[in-house]
């Protein structure tokens, strides 16, 4: 099925002055699981605002499962669901009853059977009349996503979904993610910051850094376009540089030479006569990453300080409820 379920083409946000979103196009197929990739303050969540129709953009054209946002708002809310730190669900009423809101709320006529059925996909049903903050991390993911899919939709928007999650928690998520989109065929645009995450779980990326798309392809696409492998050699005592800048760009330390090539095993290869010549002391291959891909694309790396606190105690304060 090579159909597409968003289509974004030019989209530009201003905030007064201040360009959020820099003409960027993509467009994610029928069930893919889609991801934007980039640090915080890249353009992410307006993106999704946009696809969501909570906000309007300043030009360009969103479509999603057909329908052009700006101008069906209220039909596309119908056809998505949501999942982000900022949805509300409440603490302090089951499991049920924040499903019965949420079916109310949108008008969905057989919210109870879609409920039932939901809950006990999950294996949750049980614990469906207790309290939603006496639930775990990972039990109450369980019912933000059937939340999100109460109104059987064509696409889901995930933003963040795993930030703040422990380890465990976030990979039993990936595997749900992909599960859903599986069993239900649904469309995943989720918007993510780790790498491991856009690495494991998309079909698709687009890499986005202040406002623009630098780039958009499969994980492997986009690792070995711009990602390259790196040979790094540390000899005993001195060597000729020039022996190996030949296999590919090199920078030099001291006795320890990298060397960017495109697929450090076959060049490797073609390295023996030359390492034979010398005494090597240690040679380490590091595998293309999306890390070194970004790096590449942006000249920055997604790092720790990117981390955003907001939304993090948003989710801690909800766990720990
Ligand atoms: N309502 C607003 N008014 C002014 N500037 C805004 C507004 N909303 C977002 N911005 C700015 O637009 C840029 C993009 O924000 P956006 O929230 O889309 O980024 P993001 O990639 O989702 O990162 P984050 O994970 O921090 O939300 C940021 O620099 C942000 O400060």
């Amino acid at each position: 099925m090579d159909e597409q379920s968003i289509i974004v083409e030019d989209l530009v946000k201003k905030y007064g002055d201040f360009i959020a979103l820099d003409h960027i196009s993509f467009d994610v197929k029928s069930g893919e699981v889609f991801g934007l990739l980039g640090p915080n303050g890249a353009g992410k969540t307006t993106t999704i605002k946009i696809l969501t129709g909570l906000t309007q953009p300043t030009s360009g054209k969103a479509i999603v499962s057909g329908l052009d946002v700006t101008q069906n708002p209220n039909e596309v809310k119908r056809r998505i669901g949501w999942i982000s730190a900022d949805v509300i669900v409440d603490d302090d009423l089951s499991a049920w009853e924040n499903l019965e809101l949420q079916g109310k709320l949108e008008g969905i006529k057989d919210w109870k059977d879609r409920a039932k059925q939901l809950l006990e996909y999950f294996g949750i049903f049980e614990f469906k009349d207790k309290q939603l903050g006496k639930f775990s991390t990972g039990m109450r993911k369980k019912v933000e996503i059937s939340m999100a899919l109460l109104n059987s939709p064509d696409v889901v928007f995930m933003d963040e979904p795993t930030i703040g999650l422990d380890v465990s928690t976030r990979k039993a998520l990936w595997d749900i993610i992909k599960k859903i989109n599986r069993d239900f065929g649904v469309t995943v645009l989720l918007t993510t910051h780790y790498m491991e995450e856009a690495d494991m779980l998309c079909e698709r990326i687009a890499i986005i850094n202040k406002g623009k798309i630098t780039a958009v392809g499969s994980p492997e696409d986009l690792k070995s376009r711009y990602g390259g492998d790196v040979i790094e050699i540390q000899f005993y005592g001195n060597f000729d540089p020039k022996v190996f800048e030949k296999y590919g760009a090199a920078t030099i330390k001291e006795n320890v030479i990298k060397i960017k090539v495109n697929n450090a095993e076959s060049i490797l290869v073609d390295m023996l006569k030359d390492l034979s010549q010398v005494k090597v002391k240690s040679l380490k291959i590091e595998k293309a990453s999306l890390d070194t891909a970004f790096l590449n694309l942006t000249g920055n790396t997604i790092e720790e300080e990117d981390f955003d606190a907001r939304k993090f105690y948003t989710v801690l304060r909800r766990s720990r409820k």
